[in-house]
């Protein structure tokens, strides 16, 4: 043990009374053995649950090796807090992130970046996300929208049971193609090869590559690693695509460069600047992190909403009957009728409570530091558990119900909503935040009410009739969801 008088660390999360600090080895954690460290006791589809387990049997602060790499776990809210918000100076994305990134051959982008390069990114992608530019796409949603509806009438009319996950990428895909690079993306009308079963091979090997103990791929290259280099090629062609459409429209309307209409209009823009400092490939990076990080997030939150609804059918019917009650008369519902939806967005928040596609965040310290009562020395890979706190009576009272009134202040669980709002943090926190948040809000909130205005839901099943499995891929999926709808009879 050492004392806090002797350990001088950058304390931005460090207990305000002086405490005896414990160094990392004096933690708690699962036994190690030698070289695969606890490698071989983490199935990496399901690394979150194990974490989760560890967390209630070893405490909120705990480690675990892979190989030689020592990470933290961390599963207290307000510490968690703290870490993210002590960004981007004290704590930042991992340098192994970084790494994997690049040697798949991807150009960098905010999500990956650190420091004055990642703050440069941040600005100019907070201003194409903010609400008002959103509003100004809206139209073009509404046309996504009609696009998935008319998707989901002829699945209805064929009887044919809807794979859920995969159409709502495809609606994901088409309104992020749509809104940030104004391009427009038709993968609702197609059945051709689409873009996202390309884009679905990447942040899965990234998650597996980073916590691999040993490269394989360096050594052999698998037929999997084939498919992937074939992915990031496909994925940076579409990239590259979107690029050249935008500079075409910009060369044909000049005024375009003075007023962008869109994120990759002003990255452009930003980039010809002379001495930007923003050369082409970090246009081309940002385009990629807006389709990793804006497809299967949103899609599978949406993909895990629609199945906590279906097996809580009086929650269904509340849903079903205020989108019926505020979008009377419109088949595709407008802005100001998707804001007079409370009840659904808190049934999106409800959704993301217990089921939270990024169920762990990791970062690496920046600098020596202190964590709770640990020093954390910089370099160590500190790794966020977002449910612990979250799913716990501790914390949130009937913690295991899926009750959206929890987040409206409403009925019995009203005095709960202040704990869930500060206790959940589904999009991170602090300066990194996801930025993408309102508008992944609004396009959550588009899906259900074209889905709950047109269609009732015949059958959501997994395929072995229990709750879906929660698959970890980067983000985490539900495991094989189909959907029966019947046309709504008006
Ligand atoms: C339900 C949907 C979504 C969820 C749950 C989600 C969640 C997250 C989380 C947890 C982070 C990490 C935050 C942190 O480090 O504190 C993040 C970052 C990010 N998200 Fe999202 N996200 C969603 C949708 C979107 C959408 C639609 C976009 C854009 C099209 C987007 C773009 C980003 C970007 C660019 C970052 C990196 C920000 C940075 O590092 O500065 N996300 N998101």
């Amino acid at each position: 043990m050492h004392s806090a008088a002797n350990a001088a660390p950058s304390a931005t999360t460090a207990p305000a009374a002086p405490v005896t600090l414990r160094s990392y080895e004096d933690l708690p954690g699962p036994r190690a053995v030698a070289l695969f460290g606890n490698a071989l006791q983490i199935d990496m589809p399901q690394a979150h649950l194990q974490f989760e387990e560890w967390c209630r049997e070893y405490g909120a602060l705990f480690k675990v090796r892979m190989g030689s790499r020592k990470l933290l776990v961390v599963g207290e809210h307000e510490l968690i807090a703290k870490i993210l918000r002590d960004r981007p100076d004290g704590f930042g994305r991992s340098d192994r992130l970084q790494e994997m990134w690049h040697e798949m051959g991807l150009p960098g982008g905010v999500f990956s970046t650190n420091g004055e390069v990642w703050k440069r990114q941040r600005r100019m992608v907070l201003s194409s996300f903010d609400p008002a530019h959103v509003k100004n796409y809206f139209p073009a949603l509404q046309g996504v929208a009609q696009r998935l509806c008319g998707r989901w009438q002829k699945a209805a009319a064929a009887g044919q049971a809807i794979d859920l996950q995969a159409d709502l990428m495809r609606f994901t895909v088409d309104t992020i193609a749509g809104l940030a690079f104004g391009a427009e993306v038709n993968t609702l009308e197609s059945d051709q090869d689409v873009i996202q079963q390309h884009l679905d091979k990447i942040f899965p090997a990234l998650f597996s590559r980073i916590f691999a103990v040993i490269p394989v791929w360096r050594i052999r290259r698998s037929a999997s690693d084939k498919q992937l280099e074939k992915s990031v090629r496909e994925v940076m062609l579409a990239v590259d695509g979107f690029v050249a459409q935008a500079r075409a429209r910009m060369q044909a309307d000049a005024g375009l460069h003075q007023h962008p209409t869109n994120l990759l209009e002003a990255m452009i823009a930003a980039a010809d600047q002379p001495d930007s400092g923003i050369d082409d490939s970090q246009v081309a990076g940002n385009v990629l992190t807006m389709l990793l990080a804006g497809e299967d997030t949103t899609a599978n939150t949406l993909a895990w909403m629609i199945h906590l609804l279906w097996l809580n059918p009086a929650t269904l019917a509340l849903a079903t009957a205020e989108v019926r009650r505020v979008c009377v008369g419109s088949s595709v519902p407008t802005l100001e009728q998707l804001s007079q939806l409370d009840y659904v967005e808190a049934c999106a928040h409800e959704t993301m409570r217990l089921k939270p596609v990024a169920p762990q965040i990791p970062q690496q310290a920046h600098k020596d530091t202190v964590v709770g009562d640990v020093m954390v020395p910089a370099g160590t890979m500190v790794i966020c558990l977002m449910r612990t706190d979250s799913v716990s009576d501790a914390h949130i009272a009937q913690a295991d119900r899926f009750a959206p009134e929890r987040w409206l202040g409403q009925g019995e669980l009203a005095h709960s909503s202040s704990s869930a709002k500060r206790i959940a943090m589904p999009f991170g926190a602090g300066p990194r935040i996801c930025p993408g948040r309102y508008l992944a809000l609004l396009e959550m909130k588009m899906a259900m009410a074209i889905l709950l205005l047109n269609f009732e839901i015949q059958n959501v099943s997994t395929p072995d009739g229990q709750p879906a499995r929660e698959l970890l891929k980067f983000t985490m999926t539900p495991v094989g969801l189909k959907m029966q709808l019947a046309a709504r009879q008006l």
